[in-house]
């Protein structure tokens, strides 16, 4: 069984979880590794004044998500059978010869290895002034206090997009202002052609 590996990276707030959740209740056979989940458990807890470090790839257990992609890589049905607590829940069948695995996140194109299995990668950007709106609605655990998103948010997201930039090239960057409807429709579109091409290279 092949799996097209979609990655859906961009920037805090961009509207990686809403694109990819619609994603997958569209495409049968789909499932989502989302990076916010593999969150050190000591970062979690840590005390704000060292939260500049929450923004930053050492901050998650990419080995972690590493082993968990290439164990549904290897074998989905066993590891959905196992891991379906862990994951979003899933309209998967199984009885396929492709899945399509969403790996979503704000760092997913930082980390090498991770890189190397996308068969499509995404990124949606908003600017500041509307990333720092939707930021300041949502409640994070722990919470952002006072000046966090000038002082550390928006700085590092500066610096991870140009490691990001010089790592990889063939990023889709989406606007992330567009109405989510007309995103999925473009993504979606995208991965139905991806799928048909490498249905046909089965063939
Ligand atoms: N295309 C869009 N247009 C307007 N608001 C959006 C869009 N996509 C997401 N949002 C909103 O932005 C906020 C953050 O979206 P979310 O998908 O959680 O972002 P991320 O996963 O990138 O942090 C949510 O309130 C969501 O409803
Ligand atoms: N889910 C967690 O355990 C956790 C822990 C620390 C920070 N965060 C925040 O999550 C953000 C990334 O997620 P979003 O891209 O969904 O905003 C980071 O900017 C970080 O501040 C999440």
């Amino acid at each position: 069984m092949k799996t097209l590996v979609v990655g859906v990276g961009g920037m805090t707030n961009g509207g990686k979880s809403t694109l990819s959740n619609s994603l997958h209740q569209k495409i049968p056979n789909s499932c989502i590794i989302a990076q916010d989940s593999y969150f050190k458990q000591r970062i979690r807890l840590i005390h704000m004044v060292a939260l500049s470090a929450v923004q930053v790839i050492d901050a998650l257990h990419m080995d972690m998500m590493m082993s968990d992609i290439n164990s549904l890589r290897r074998d989905p049905e066993s590891f959905l059978r196992q891991q379906c607590q862990k994951l979003e829940p899933t309209t998967m069948t199984v009885n396929t010869e492709v899945i399509v695995l969403i790996v979503e996140g704000f760092l997913i194109f930082n980390y090498r290895p991770l890189n190397e299995i996308f068969d499509r990668r995404y990124f949606l950007e908003i600017p500041y002034d509307v990333c720092k709106r939707r930021r300041s609605l949502r409640m994070y655990t722990p919470p952002d206090p006072p000046g966090y998103f000038d002082g550390h948010v928006w700085p590092m997201y500066l610096k991870n997009r140009q490691e990001m930039e010089s790592m990889v090239s063939d990023i889709v960057f989406l606007d992330g202002l567009e109405p989510k409807e007309q995103l999925l429709a473009k993504v979606f579109k995208d991965v139905c052609e991806e799928l048909e091409r490498l249905r046909g290279k089965l063939q």
